[in-house]
């Protein structure tokens, strides 16, 4: 794992953009594997914002979400559909064909997991991969213990889980309790992994990342076996004295 400290949430953003849009440029065509929260809504404005100066065209992309909420319909404010959007796909010139998100209203989710699985392969697989972490480890909604050799599937979200994301809901009440997420061997799949990790509440985390042995108690501890992965982390992130790096 190759580790690049940056200095704050901003730097972390135009870095994280630097390195999407070199690989768009440098590709015919490029899939992308892209994730929601609040850690990679930087990168997608800085996206915007060269694709409205320097012109870099989204015309030849695929994307693939981590996940969405089940229960929450494309409409619903909350949907990570409704996140894409609003964060990215209707600031750029992709072709929304071209964008692929679980469908978290499928009469049969399991059905809707493995459709997605498909899909990914018969696109050919996922280039890069746009990561952020959950406090607890978690990468997707692939929560603490879920198998490392999980394709797409449904996930009961923990309650830790659910109370870090009730802030963009009007209550607690109102968070899903389960969502589609792809899973670690998809994840794993993916050619390239670009991790961001940013602000203080994220410390411990990186910390067991850096520390931690390979254990499915810790799901981001799996990126450890990827041949191809960048962690952009900001100062507030990282604690390098503390690791021992410095
Ligand atoms: N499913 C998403 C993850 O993909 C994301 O990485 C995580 C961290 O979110 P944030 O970036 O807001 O800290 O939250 C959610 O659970």
């Amino acid at each position: 794992m190759k580790i690049i400290e940056v200095s704050d949430y901003k730097q972390m953003s135009v870095k994280a953009s630097q390195h999407v849009i070199a690989k768009i440029r440098n590709s015919d065509c490029l899939t992308l594997g892209l994730a929601t929260g609040g850690t990679p809504k930087g990168l997608y404005g800085e996206l915007i914002e060269d694709h409205h100066v320097n012109g870099t065209s989204y015309k030849c992309v695929n994307t693939f979400n981590l996940d969405e909420y089940i229960g929450l319909s494309k409409e619903d404010p909350n949907s990570y559909y409704q996140y894409m959007c609003s964060n990215l796909f209707s600031h750029i010139d992709i072709p929304l064909s071209q964008t692929h998100i679980p469908s978290g209203m499928a009469d049969d989710a399991a059905e809707e997991c493995r459709r997605y699985e498909n899909m990914i392969e018969d696109a050919g697989g996922i280039d890069l991969q746009i990561l952020g972490i959950g406090e607890n480890g978690h990468i997707g909604f692939n929560e603490p213990g879920t198998s490392f050799q999980s394709a797409t599937h449904i996930v009961d979200l923990t309650e830790s889980t659910r109370e870090a994301n009730a802030r963009y809901f009007e209550s607690l009440d109102e968070v899903p309790r389960q969502a589609i997420t792809m899973g670690i061997s998809s994840i794993m799949k993916s050619r390239e992994i670009l991790l961001l990790v940013s602000g203080e509440s994220k410390r411990e985390a990186m910390q067991k990342l850096m520390e931690n042995d390979v254990t499915e108690n810790f799901p981001a501890s799996i990126l450890k076996k990827h041949p191809k992965v960048t962690i952009i982390a900001d100062s507030a992130a990282l604690d390098l004295k503390r690791l021992g790096q410095k």
